[in-house]
């Protein structure tokens, strides 16, 4: 890089715009929104969309309720050309819906475009010409008045040509490219000759289309450049102002909802940001900043997941993990103060109530998208998204010093794995924890009988595999067991004891009752975890791992049974 960047670039000039309107402004309506993902996000593809996929994408961009979509450069190639022409003529263009497309402000390209459109209802033909004081001295070796020109004189062979075609209404629309690098006052020059040229009138407006063809400068500069734009433009009531942001420095979305705010009715972009470079803006990411916000975009994003599928398969570019609102991991939260309060944010929140789910902006089955992923589970994790997992997949509601206790458990095992652990990896580790600790004892089976205002209990178990008969009576089950144990020298206490129902899931099998029981045993205090479907068999279970898990060693009693 260069020691002294102030040698080789220069800091953007401000807009002299001191009584500026916009940083007050609220995004209260959605604008007209144009996908231009079949021809600016096409034309930038290491392989361009063929007729199938293009297709595929035009029906889809119907489907999410784009009402104009740029379908192609037709002089560009056959490909474009034809798919123009296949749009028409096989009728797939939908009533409320207008195509557009693009051309350059030169003759030949502009007669061959008209050609494209022929037969169309109605279309948008968008004319272009680089108008920037780099485009005029390098790349046109152009005058001001000739760049002027240049766009006059297309406009005028447009009006002539739509003319001859009275079964299409023909709309126009035009880009002074490199609008934010030029000077304002020749931007406006133009399009107000353009605007002239095309007789545009409050009932046939012109589309007056302002594009950041590259990002040069903060967000605020553009909005700026745009209300500059919206208070000076010749007959603002015939024209749509429009915004084509690019992304180069990252803050293509921060510029369009500036430009919006600072008067402009119209955004052009793509969907997930493709597009020339670091790409155009991003329309799922403005339409559902605003949806956020409350208001409505008028584009349908309900199934992300397809959206997305459909953008990748046809332009065979992946969606970032991180991109918003699409991304894999957008709804993920590793981190355990993240987990713990998503996890409480979900157990407060209302059905019909505001949203106020922390660190989650936006409800993910809006877009469609489950809450399965919303929490993993890695070393950064804690005992919330543990839980979470625990009774999100598994319908185990686990008491809060045993999630304490198990979090423990599971940071040992991501620590020594050192990666993500999924909810069945953590399935099996409580399971291997609390359920199975079978040794030295395990429970076969009881038989229950009132007694005395109390239970009696007849509890067979295995001691160290040996099956072993054991009697003992108390005020409730759980109680006669744990006297029935200390015949074999089992000395135990229950410190709490919490039973809950689980739901039949496919994961945890049919639906059971999951008892929890904290021992007291040998001097340590365990948990242990059983689950059954009859709740007293869960209850035995329970305190026989925790008995297991405290280190017990039993002893045979004389009061003992042994069975053969
Ligand atoms: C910012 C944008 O995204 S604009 C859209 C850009 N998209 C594309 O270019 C994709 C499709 N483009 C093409 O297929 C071709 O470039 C065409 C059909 C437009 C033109 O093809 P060619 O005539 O072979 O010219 P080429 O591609 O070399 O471009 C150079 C010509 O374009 C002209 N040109 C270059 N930039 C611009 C511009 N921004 N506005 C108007 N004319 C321009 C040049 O002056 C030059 O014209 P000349 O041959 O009369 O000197
Ligand atoms: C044709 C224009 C609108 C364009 O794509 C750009 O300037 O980026």
């Amino acid at each position: 890089m260069h020691a002294q960047p102030s040698q080789k670039y220069q800091p953007f000039p401000a807009v002299q715009l001191q009584d500026r309107q916009w940083p007050a402004a609220v995004i209260s309506k959605p604008p007209v929104w144009m996908s231009t993902d079949l021809r600016d996000g096409n034309q930038s593809l290491f392989e361009p969309m063929d007729a199938d996929k293009k297709m595929r994408m035009f029906k889809m961009l119907c489907q999410i309720g784009f009402k104009e979509i740029e379908v192609a450069f037709p002089s560009a190639s056959q490909t474009d050309f034809n798919f123009v022409r296949t749009l028409i003529e096989q009728q797939h263009i939908p009533d409320d819906v207008t195509i557009e497309v693009l051309t350059q402000a030169r003759e030949h390209l502009i007669r061959r475009t008209m050609e494209s459109v022929r037969g169309a209802r109605r279309v948008i033909v968008h004319i272009y010409n680089a108008i920037s004081p780099t485009f005029r001295e390098v790349v046109f070796n152009m005058s001001k008045d000739e760049v002027k020109a240049m766009a006059v004189d297309s406009v005028k062979l447009v009006k002539a040509m739509a003319a001859e075609m009275p079964e299409t209404e023909v709309i126009l629309q035009y880009s002074p490219e490199t609008f934010t690098a030029t000077e304002l006052e020749f931007a406006r020059e133009v399009c107000d000759a353009v605007t002239a040229a095309w007789g545009a009138t409050p009932a046939r407006k012109v589309i007056i289309n302002c594009p950041a063809t590259v990002e040069v400068a903060t967000p605020n500069v553009y909005a700026d450049q745009i209300e500059w734009m919206h208070r000076h433009l010749a007959r603002r009531d015939s024209v749509i102002l429009s915004l084509h942001p690019h992304n180069d420095r990252g803050t293509a979305v921060a510029a369009t909802e500036l430009g919006i705010m600072a008067g402009a009715d119209r955004v052009e972009g793509c969907l997930f940001g493709h597009g020339e470079r670091t790409g155009n803006v991003d329309l799922v990411t403005v339409a559902l900043n605003m949806y956020t916000q409350g208001v409505h975009p008028g584009l349908d994003f309900s199934d992300m997941n397809a959206v997305g599928r459909t953008v990748e398969e046809c332009t065979q570019i992946d969606i970032h993990p991180r991109h918003p609102y699409a991304g894999d991991l957008v709804f993920t939260a590793f981190s355990g103060s993240h987990q713990d309060a998503i996890k409480k944010g979900f157990a407060s929140q209302q059905e019909h109530a505001l949203w106020n789910v922390p660190y989650l902006p936006i409800d993910p089955k809006d877009l469609g998208r489950s809450y399965d992923s919303i929490i993993r589970v890695n070393s950064q994790s804690g005992k919330g998204g543990v839980a979470y997992l625990m009774e999100s997949q598994y319908g185990v509601v686990m008491p809060r010093r045993l999630q304490v206790e198990f979090s423990g458990v599971v940071q040992q095992y991501t620590d020594a794995h050192g990666s993500e652990v999924t909810a069945t990896d953590i399935w099996q580790l409580f399971n291997r924890t609390y359920t199975e600790a079978a040794t030295p004892l395990s429970f076969n089976d009881y038989q229950l009988q009132s007694q005395d205002g109390g239970q009696a209990i007849r509890l067979t178990v295995a001691v160290n595999g040996v099956a072993t008969v054991l009697s003992g009576q108390g005020n409730g089950p759980v109680d006669a067991a744990i006297h029935a144990l200390q015949s074999i020298g089992v000395h135990a206490q229950v410190r709490s004891f919490e039973e809950r129902s689980i739901g039949a899931s496919a994961s945890a099998g049919e639906a059971s009752a999951c008892a929890f029981v904290e021992v007291v045993c040998e001097g340590r205090v365990c948990y242990g975890v059983g689950i059954h479907p009859d709740i007293v068999t869960a209850s035995i279970q329970a305190i026989i791992n925790g008995i297991n898990r405290c280190g017990v060693v039993p002893v045979a009693k004389e009061a003992a049974v042994k069975v053969a």
